[in-house]
């Protein structure tokens, strides 16, 4: 089988679908639903994260939201965006698998209004019920190696840390907590969630190994959302190519790149 998308990407797999894009989107705070349309389009993502609490289907007001985001074709995944504690995350994640009908969920369980920081405790308790119910749960944490772990060790097959805070645009915050997250948890697969502001951002934790990253506020916020979410395809496809590839090792002192040893072949007879 082919496994190569046509940049030279290899397929990757979230839970049992093989997917070609690492770009998870949003779909919040678009100038309009065209354009938020046209954006998801122009990223190549086949995952895009709605909010149940936001945005329900079955409402009149979310109907045409909700026809855009199924012409897209894309693997929806629900999100608890809003929910403060574990037991409106569970009940919000089980609502969302009856009327989206996916075992998918983006757990979200904010525990600072301020930051947007997850409450470990919570996320936890949790992300454990829901596995024990039978979701897939991709939970939304803090670049906390611990935590990670903790959400490893009930279950988790995809952690999510922050690179910072939603919305906030600052990028990798913690380069050598994100480092370390990946070096200690090598088989989970770790999608970068939140505060990416710019495709250079996304670039490096593609370039850091991680699977895949999740954005929203970088591309609907943006200038020209369609053109920010074309240089995100880009950037996150070089992260993963550089990655593959194998960056050379970093020296603390200067090695010419062109020898110098011999005789200038203008002087050779
Ligand atoms: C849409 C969504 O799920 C966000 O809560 C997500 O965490 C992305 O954050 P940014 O908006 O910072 O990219």
């Amino acid at each position: 089988m082919n496994n190569h998308t046509p940049t030279g990407i290899k397929t990757w797999l979230i839970d049992d679908k093989e997917i070609n894009s690492r770009l998870l989107i949003g779909s919040a705070l678009y100038p309009s639903p065209d354009i938020m349309r046209q954006a998801i389009e122009a990223s190549g993502s086949q995952v895009v994260t709605v909010s149940i609490r936001r945005q329900n289907p079955g409402d009149q007001s979310g109907q045409a939201f909700w026809q855009i985001i199924q012409s897209l074709g894309c693997h929806i995944l629900p999100n608890t965006a809003g929910c403060r504690n574990a037991k409106e995350a569970i009940t919000t994640a089980q609502m969302a698998r009856e009327i989206f009908g996916t075992n998918w969920i983006k757990l979200e369980v904010i525990g600072d209004d301020y930051t947007l920081q997850p409450d470990p405790f919570d996320l936890v308790k949790a992300a454990q019920a829901l596995i024990e119910d039978g979701f897939e749960v991709f939970p939304y944490a803090s670049d906390d190696l611990v935590l990670c772990q903790r959400l490893v060790d009930v279950g988790c097959r995809i952690v999510m840390p922050w690179a910072s805070p939603i919305g906030s645009g600052k990028g990798i915050m913690n380069p050598y907590n994100m480092e370390l997250i990946r070096q200690r948890l090598p088989d989970t697969t770790l999608i970068v969630d939140a505060g990416i502001g710019k495709p250079s951002h996304a670039a490096q934790a593609l370039e850091m190994g991680f699977d895949g990253v999740l954005l929203n506020s970088a591309v609907a916020l943006a200038n020209d959302p369609v053109k920010m979410a074309s240089a995100f395809k880009y950037a996150i496809d070089a992260g993963r190519l550089g990655y593959e590839a194998g960056a050379m090792p970093q020296r603390n002192f200067a090695s010419a790149s062109t020898p110098t040893l011999g005789t200038p072949f203008w002087h050779q007879d």
